[in-house]
């Protein structure tokens, strides 16, 4: 196709003739690209395309006039529908299903074929849809993905078979200017381990949070799994997966296929193309971090986006306890990506409130399945990430014990271990702490640390608790206490809409404190004096992404890692004209007014 496709001259709506190659024949290709979200970068629609395409299609919204003058009158029931209308009447039909998992299918049937009314019931009916297209639903939905597979999930699938063929296949996606990939090989899903490329479901629901709740344009996004094998025998065992029923390929050559697809994304979509590593092996996401985080525009939500919403959680708390954070002792139980991530991160917050490297990381216990992590631990397996908290004391194996005797104020959990906080660990943090903190963060809920109504109960409604995935509001002797959600969703759409507006090249860590600085400040005296931290997920969209997107550009431009120039001067206004717009834009927008 002519590349200069943009000299164009529309006749009728559905013909395109190109200035350059006159009357050329719109080519395979060209049609192709239509095919998953339809066009986006000319009008090439034919009338039918306007019922056929997810990002075109208004369903009932047609106009009794647009559906005349599109050719389409009689195809669709007589009543027009305005796009709120048909909100309220999917809804219905959403809630009439039993299951969580029947209300996803219907719900990702819903995005394959109507885009604007599924981006509009998330927006209209965050709270209640948030849990279905994210977690906790989506666990299930990875865990029985082979099994629900329909052609209108759509991703990418790379396998290690395709090495040496990276780039063709990133050719294969019909979208040109993709500027956002989340990307996963699938070996620890959420807390509920490796599903190979069933994992896909996370990229997917991830990216429908780029537009649910930052607006960034879904024809921009895109959902890739590795499929390297999987070692679930689960997996293996099941005639109906639908990776590859192989071992995971590890070592050398699973690091020259990253090295591979870091490049081949790179030519293909350019040096800007933000690439979200998602739900990776513990072992590989630290080391493609540290590999690829000077070199390509990419960071790793587990690591990066969990630290940055949870030290958001404890900075609002010590808006609460009105203490520092290095007047806290934190324990750390679980010492994966997502706490080591957080825990480093506190080291930076802590370093900010004025005190050296060594005094912060003094505050900081960790405790992975063996146990506190001390010097010298007989039991060892301390990698290098733990190793930056190991400090001397002797052995101590139970959390219980090491409650009694670190005294933490602020206890996390992110060991994907559910009952882990126990009753009598519960109260004795109230012992530790007047206002002890307490975030219970494994995901989906099945695997948090403790319920909601436990870490109330057990501390006489004194702590501050947050937890991963959702949990319904309690009430403790008349009191209404509401969990906060330290999910990284708080931050990471926000984190890709600032990195793509200011066209970072590289993402450096402090980008993470800064973000968490900025959402601490968020939540208003009413959200804190609730027990929430965060502001109320309906306003994420309108004000969380936005917020978080400006402090994420000031950054990059103060940084000099921003590419897009000049500056804008006013980063909201220019955010919000970027942003994907769920209300429907009018068919027919031009009206001669010269007299016949
Ligand atoms: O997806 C979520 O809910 C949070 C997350 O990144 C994880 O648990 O891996
Ligand atoms: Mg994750």
């Amino acid at each position: 196709m002519c590349s200069k496709f943009k000299n164009c001259t529309i006749y009728q709506s559905f013909q395109i003739v190109c200035s350059v190659c006159v009357n050329k024949p719109v080519t395979c290709k060209t049609l192709l690209s239509t095919y998953f979200h339809g066009p986006h970068n000319f009008s090439l629609t034919r009338s039918i395309d306007r019922l056929h395409y997810p990002n075109l299609n208004y369903g009932l919204a047609f106009s009794i006039e647009d559906r005349q003058a599109l050719g389409i009158h009689g195809l669709l029931p007589p009543r027009v529908l305005s796009l709120q209308e048909q909100v309220e009447q999917t809804m219905k039909q959403i809630r009439s299903y039993k299951t969580d998992i029947e209300k996803y299918v219907y719900i990702m049937e819903l995005a394959s074929h109507h885009e604007k009314l599924f981006y509009k019931i998330i927006k209209s009916y965050t709270v209640e849809m948030l849990p279905l297209v994210y977690t906790p639903t989506v666990g299930t939905a990875c865990q029985m993905f082979s099994h629900l597979y329909k052609s209108y999930f759509k991703a990418l699938f790379i396998t290690i078979y395709d090495k040496g063929h990276i780039y063709e296949i990133l050719k294969n996606w019909p979208v040109q200017d993709v500027k956002a990939i989340v990307v996963t090989d699938g070996e620890r899903i959420l807390g509920i381990g490796d599903q190979g490329i069933d994992g896909i479901g996370i990229p997917i629901g991830k990216l429908f949070l780029y537009t649910a709740l930052a607006g960034i344009k879904p024809h921009f996004c895109l959902p890739i799994a590795l499929d390297f094998g999987t070692n679930s025998e689960a997996k293996l065992n099941d005639p109906l997966y639908l990776g590859l029923r192989i071992k995971r390929t590890e070592g050398k050559e699973c690091d020259e296929f990253w090295d591979e697809f870091m490049q081949s994304v790179a030519e293909r979509f350019g040096s800007t193309c933000l690439i979200q590593f998602e739900d990776i092996g513990n072992k590989n996401a630290f080391k493609l971090l540290e590999k690829y985080q000077n070199l390509y525009c990419c960071f790793n939500d587990d690591i990066q986006g969990t630290s940055a919403v949870t030290v958001a959680g404890l900075l609002a708390s010590l808006r609460i306890t009105k203490k520092k954070l290095i007047d806290n002792v934190i324990v750390f139980h679980g010492a994966g990506e997502a706490n080591i991530g957080i825990a480093e991160l506190c080291v930076d917050a802590m370093r900010k409130e004025g005190v050296c490297e060594e005094e912060a990381r003094s505050k900081i216990w960790m405790v992975d399945s063996k146990g506190l992590i001390v010097k010298n631990r007989p039991s060892g397996g301390i990698t290098i990430q733990k190793e930056a908290f190991a400090h001397e004391h002797s052995p101590i194996e139970s959390l219980d014990e090491i409650v009694r005797e670190i005294k933490p104020s602020v206890l996390i959990g992110a060991s994907s271990t559910p009952g882990a906080f126990s009753p009598g660990i519960l109260k004795q943090m109230t012992e530790n702490a007047e206002r002890p903190i307490i975030f219970a963060l494994s995901n989906p809920t099945s695997r948090s640390e403790c319920t909601a109504e436990d870490a109330y109960k057990y501390t006489d409604g004194k702590c501050i608790f947050a937890s991963g995935s959702p949990f319904p509001p309690v009430e403790l002797n008349g009191k209404k206490f509401y969990p906060a959600q330290s999910n990284n969703s708080y931050c990471f759409p926000g984190i890709a809409l600032g990195i793509l507006c200011s066209g970072m090249k590289t993402v450096d860590d402090e980008v993470f404190l800064v973000v968490a600085e900025c959402l601490a400040g968020l939540a208003d005296e009413k959200d804190l004096e609730n027990g929430s931290l965060f502001p109320p997920l309906d306003r994420i969209i309108d004000m969380v992404s936005v917020r978080i997107a400006q402090a994420v550009m000031n950054h990059a431009y103060r940084k000099g890692s921003a590419s897009v120039y000049p500056e804008p001067c006013d980063k909201i206004s220019y955010i919000k004209n970027h942003q994907y717009n769920t209300e429907m834009s009018k068919i027919f927008p031009i009206k001669y007014n010269y007299p016949c």
